[in-house]
């Protein structure tokens, strides 16, 4: 069901700083900060050649990454995100296996333009999961 590896998202506490090494220490092609509002964070996509880093700052007051950055003050590994056909299949499949669909259960649009779904981590051996629609 799952497809390629679209990104790795890592929670930091200074985005800015956490940029500028992967572009000037690592030599990463780094893109421009995107706010997303509807998901409470501030990211940074990194391409690199096989995959993406999705570097997550919290935007606003009630960011789902606050509690994680509380715990994790710097910073660490928050969630990958796999590629799915039919995101809507994929996350009924899931219920019927017993998995948590985190939030409503219907998909948002993320940071792509696609429509993502988070997943429990203690679902999935402890990683918080996304699911993106190609
Ligand atoms: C930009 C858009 C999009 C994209 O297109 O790429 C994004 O990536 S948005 C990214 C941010 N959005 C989300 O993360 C949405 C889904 N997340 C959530 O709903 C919450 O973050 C959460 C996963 C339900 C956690 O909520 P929180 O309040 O922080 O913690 P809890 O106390 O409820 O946690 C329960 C339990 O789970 C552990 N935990 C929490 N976060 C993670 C994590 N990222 N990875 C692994 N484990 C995690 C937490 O430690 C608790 O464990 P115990 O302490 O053992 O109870
Ligand atoms: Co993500």
């Amino acid at each position: 069901m799952i497809g390629k590896l679209n990104h790795v998202a890592i929670a930091v506490p200074d985005l800015d700083a956490a940029a500028a090494q992967y572009r000037d220490t690592l030599g990463a092609r780094v893109n421009p900060p995107q706010d997303e509002p509807d998901h409470g964070v501030t990211v940074v996509f990194i391409d690199l050649p096989n995959t993406k880093i999705e570097l997550l700052h919290p935007l606003g007051d009630d960011s789902p990454i606050s509690g994680f950055l509380a715990k994790n003050p710097s910073g660490g590994i928050h969630h990958i995100c796999y590629e799915v056909d039919d995101i809507l299949a994929a996350r009924d499949r899931l219920i019927a296996s017993g998995a948590r669909v985190l939030g409503s259960g219907e998909p948002k649009i993320g940071a792509h333009g696609k429509p993502v779904l988070f997943l429990h981590p203690k679902d999935f051996t402890g990683t918080l999961v996304e699911l993106e629609q190609v």
